[in-house]
This record gives C-alpha cells, structure tokens and sequence, in this order.
C-alpha cells in the first residue's frame, strides 16, 4: 500500500514535469512563430517587419553607428540628400482597387480589417502621421550625423537649403524636416518647385520622351505579369480565397491590392494584424517581384534607355552646387531635396545602383526562378520604400582634392568603380558623363519621324 501511494506520488510529479515541459514548448514555439511571422513594433514608432512590401515598405530605421567617420585628412565640404516623401495614404487609383477588395463576394474578415482611412477620398496621397515621424526621426539623425558641420552651416542661413515637388506629401516631408534641423526658422522657406517647371524631383510630368517610352514598357511589362500568373497565379488564389472564403472571382490583380493593403497597414498604422497575416517572408518577396516586373521596366534599368537619363537634370542641379562649393567651400550650399519614388529609381537607374545592391542584374521577367530574384539588385522594398533616401557627402583633402560618400538610406555604398567608400569625385563625374549639362528637355522632346 506504502509502495502503492509512493508510486502514485511518483506518478503525479512526473505528470507535472510533463505539463510543465508541454507548457515551455509551446511557450517557446508560440515565441518563435511570434517572432519570426509577426512584423513588431518598436517603441520609437519605427515598424519593423520581416515581409518585403515594395513601394508601401516602411521605412527601416538603421543603425547609423555602422557608419565610417572619414578620416582626419578629409573634411566634409557639403551635403546633398535626396529623399521620397514619407508614408502617404493610399492615392485615388489604389482607393479604387481597395474598395474592390471590400466588396469581393462573401469577403468574411473580421470589421477591424476594413479600414475607412484607407478609401478616404480627401486624404488620398496625404502624407500621413508615420510619414511625419519618419521624416522626424530622419531629420534628428541627420543632425547627430553632422553635429557640427550642420550647426556651423545654419548661421549663414543662405548656406542651408530645403526644396520639394508640389505635391503635399513631399513638401509636408521637407517642412517636417525642416523644422528639425533648423527649429529656430534661420533659413528660407522650402522652395517648391511647380509641376510644370520640374525637371528635377517629379521629373515625369513634363517628359513627352518618357511618356511615349511608358506606354511600351507597360505593355511589355504587362505581358511578363501574364507569365507570372499564369505560374503563381493558382497557388495564390487558392491560398487567399480560402484563408479570406471569397466563393468567385478572385484574380492575382486583388491578390497584389491585398499586397499593397498589407504595406498600408504596417506603413501607416503599423497595424501587422490584418491583411498582413495572410502574407509570409516568400509569399511577399513573390508579390513584389510581380510588381518589380513593371517599376524596372518603367523606371528602371530595364526599360527604355531614357530612364537612364531621367534624373540628368537632377545631378546637373547637383553638381552645380559641387562645383560652387569646390570653388567656394566656406560658403558652399548643402541642399535637402524632397521627391517621389520615381525620383529616387530615376537617381539609382542613372547610377547602375542595382549593380551595388545585389548579384543578378538580368532584366526581371515572369518566368524568373525565386531563387535567382532572391539575389536581384532591382528590389522596390530596399530602392523606393517610403522616406528612401541618397546622399552625396563632398570632403576636400589636405591637397585639395576632392572625394565623395553615397548613403543609401543611411548606409555608406560603394560604387564598383571605387576601390573605397571615399571615393575620388572624378569617378562619379565620369560615371555621370553627359548627364551633368543636359537639356532635359531637349531629351524629353519627342522629334516628329
Ligand atoms: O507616382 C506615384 O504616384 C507614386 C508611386 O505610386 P505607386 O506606383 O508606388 O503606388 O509615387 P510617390 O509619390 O508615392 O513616391
């Protein structure tokens, strides 16, 4: 009876080591799911998230202590940044798609996911809060990045400027900044430059050229789409109708809405909750490659060679001002310059960018296996996420030589043709060429046959 109970004693402990040990593991696997599938975020508004979520990706705060400081016989003689506006509420075309979405037949997704911000035809294309904080954050790193040179510059105030296209998001991003960099309001107010006179930050408007050429690469890029789908476009369907129980008529094109609805969500309420959790790290990659196929073609590498020479105008303004600053260095002007996600892909196409960022650089097409796009230097999540920017930093040597610096996003890169991130300046001007001193509009002129 004595053994009995000690046995059944024995029994209960080990049933609660059991219980215990069932307990930790699926404690410690929640925290593994959690961790690996739920994008976070982070107490500084930063979101985090492991999906690639193309031109709606937030954008990733980095860690700027990675950054090289330049050695003691440099000094830096100017800074010029170009930046795409912060997260903006989705535009008008994109509402359209999204209210698709709202009314698929039999849509059975709990209320929260519908989101009436999402199809508010008076903020469409608005820079929204995160777009304000991001903007912010960006601003207050700046400022720890060049503590002196950029208190010494804001004396001259002349010597500070701030210029944005005319749409409001891009002008809210540089009066955010702004207002960070210089909070007693020493210098001009942004210059904004009008629709139809600016051949240097929303660069497509007024380019004939490049309208014609988009019609083409559209087509094109149409048609490697229709190989993608008819690839992945199965798989998809049926792996979204069922998570969503949409009975008919789901199509790839809602399946990329539910895409981009996703990168709103993170983007501008870093809300992971929703749309996102029918998306993994693959499933999303795939989705952006789907939408790389037409940004690489119709700003990109890719497509017509005008997109090489699209931001030539831009780098001409750029290196009027590296020219001023090298004849001139105490009164040379660093300039801030707010843009679109064109800006930024027309500056990386102009520049190869695609040959630094990754290893495969043939032209995207439906048909490309996953694990070839994995590798590709044309990534709208890494080039053209909301808030992307490059930077030019010009230092003098103590022969007066000078060099430069790109950042990307905050990164140091380094051009091929540059055996270090300091980089003699006459690499970027030959890389440039003939695009320093264009006629942009002579380029964008479509001459009769
Ligand atoms: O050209 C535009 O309307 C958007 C790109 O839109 P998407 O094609 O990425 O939706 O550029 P943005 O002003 O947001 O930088």
């Amino acid at each position: 009876m004595f053994g009995n109970s000690l046995s059944g004693a024995e029994r209960a402990r080990k049933r609660r080591i059991y219980a215990a040990l069932a307990v930790a593991t699926i404690f410690v696997m929640f925290m593994w799911y959690y961790s690996s599938h739920k994008p976070t975020v982070s107490p500084g508004g930063s979101r985090l998230t492991n999906l690639s979520l193309s031109t709606k990706m937030p954008y990733l705060t980095p860690n700027t202590t990675t950054i090289r400081p330049a050695s003691s016989g440099l000094e830096l003689v100017q800074v010029q940044y170009v930046y795409r506006h912060g997260a903006r509420y989705p535009t008008q075309g994109d509402m359209a798609h999204i209210k698709e979405v709202y009314e698929l037949d039999g849509l059975s997704v709990s209320r929260d996911w519908i989101n009436a911000e999402l199809i508010d035809g008076d903020k469409a294309g608005l820079l929204a809060k995160y777009g304000y904080r991001e903007m912010t954050g960006i601003a207050q790193r700046t400022m720890q990045r060049y503590p002196t040179f950029l208190a010494d510059r804001l004396r001259n105030p002349e010597s500070v400027r701030f210029v944005s296209s005319e749409y409001q998001r891009s002008h809210m991003s540089a009066r955010t900044f702004q207002g960070v960099v210089d909070p007693k309001n020493h210098t001009k107010p942004v210059t904004v430059l009008p629709l139809n006179k600016d051949t240097i930050l929303a660069m497509k408007a007024g380019c004939s050229m490049w309208e014609q050429e988009k019609e083409v690469a559209t087509y094109n890029a149409g048609r490697e789409v229709a190989v993608f789908d008819s690839i992945h476009g199965q798989k998809l369907r049926e792996r979204m109708s069922g998570k969503l129980g949409v009975k008919s008529g789901m199509t790839v094109a809602h399946i990329s809405t539910l895409y981009t609805m996703c990168g709103y969500e993170i983007s501008l309420f870093a809300q992971p909750d929703t749309w996102c959790t029918l998306f993994d790290p693959d499933t999303s990659a795939l989705m952006e490659l789907r939408n790389d196929i037409k940004y690489s073609r119709v700003y990109g590498p890719f497509g017509a060679n005008i997109n090489k020479r699209m931001a030539c105008a831009l780098f001409t303004a750029l290196f009027r001002d590296i020219d001023s600053a090298l004849r001139d260095p105490p009164n040379a002007i660093s300039t801030f310059r707010f843009g679109h996600a064109e800006t930024i892909m027309f500056v990386s196409t102009l520049l190869s960018l695609e040959q630094v960022l990754g290893t495969e650089n043939s032209p995207i097409t439906g048909a490309m296996p996953f694990s070839l796009a994995r590798h590709r230097g044309f990534k709208t999540s890494v080039i053209a996420p909301f808030s992307t920017n490059l930077g030019i930093e010009l230092y003098k040597d103590q022969h007066a030589q000078p060099f430069f610096r790109l950042l990307l996003n905050e990164r140091a890169i380094r051009l091929p043709e540059c055996t270090d991130e300091f980089c003699s300046l006459d690499v970027l001007r030959n890389k440039l060429g003939d695009n320093i001193g264009c006629d942009f509009n002579s380029i964008c002129r479509i001459t009769p046959q």
